[in-house]
């Protein structure tokens, strides 16, 4: 499981992660943003709580994370769980089907930084990749041309979604206590990805010992 406030960095962290650790990333945010593309009934509830920076109520996006979180690809090759659960009865919802993770990753960025990264953010449609007009901008112009931005990253709404994390994420950290492991997100990608490297690879190496005794 990868959690932090918005834009601290979970879903550029989670492309590198499944790279190289082959895991099914399901994120809650993008699982929402596809029902509102397909116009689902869910989608179009989804996205007032959305465009409000707060959280999609549970009935919706417990199960469609839990149906995610079920389908085979995800039970073999493993899963990483990119903003679910956040918040207590999510987590609680987990617990109850006994899926608890082998390491919850928290990204730690002072606030001060995260509307700069947000209002800066920006989308490759076509590939999914995530670009930051300052800090990580598109590699040439036809990328630049078709890139998109959220209609929940504005400076106004991510302060209200700051807000929604902070209101959460206490109870998630004690649900998780034995498995959380705190990583400093105000470096450069690739220094992130380093310290979640060393995390992710003695944990997977401590499973096998597991496994192997
Ligand atoms: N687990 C969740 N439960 C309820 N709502 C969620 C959840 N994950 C995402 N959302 C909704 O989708 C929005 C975008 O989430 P996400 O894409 O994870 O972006 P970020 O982590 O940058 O805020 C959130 O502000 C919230 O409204």
């Amino acid at each position: 499981m990868i959690a932090g406030a918005p834009a601290s960095g979970k879903g550029t962290q989670c492309e590198l992660i499944k790279a190289k650790y082959g895991l099914v990333h399901i994120s809650a945010g993008d699982l929402l943003r596809a029902e509102i593309a397909t116009g689902t009934d869910n989608g179009k509830q989804a996205k007032e709580f959305m465009e409000k920076g707060q959280l999609v109520p549970d009935e919706i996006v417990v199960n469609m994370v839990k149906g995610r979180l079920l389908q085979p690809d995800a039970q073999e090759k493993g899963w990483l769980l990119d903003g679910y659960p956040r918040s207590y009865s999510q987590a609680m919802a987990l617990e109850t089907l006994g899926i608890r993770p082998d390491i919850f990753i928290l990204l730690d960025v002072p606030d001060e930084l995260l509307v700069e990264r947000v209002v800066g953010r920006r989308l490759d449609p076509e590939t999914g990749k995530i670009y930051h007009l300052k800090y990580s901008p598109p590699e040439n112009e036809e990328i630049a041309s078709r890139l998109t931005q959220r209609f929940d990253d504005t400076e106004e709404k991510v302060k209200l979604r700051l807000q929604t994390h902070y209101q959460n994420i206490e109870s998630l950290v004690s649900i998780y206590e034995d498995v959380i492991v705190k990583v400093n997100g105000n470096t450069t990608v690739e220094g992130v990805f380093g310290e979640i490297e060393k995390l992710l690879t003695s944990s997977l190496d401590k499973k096998t010992e597991m496994v192997g005794s």
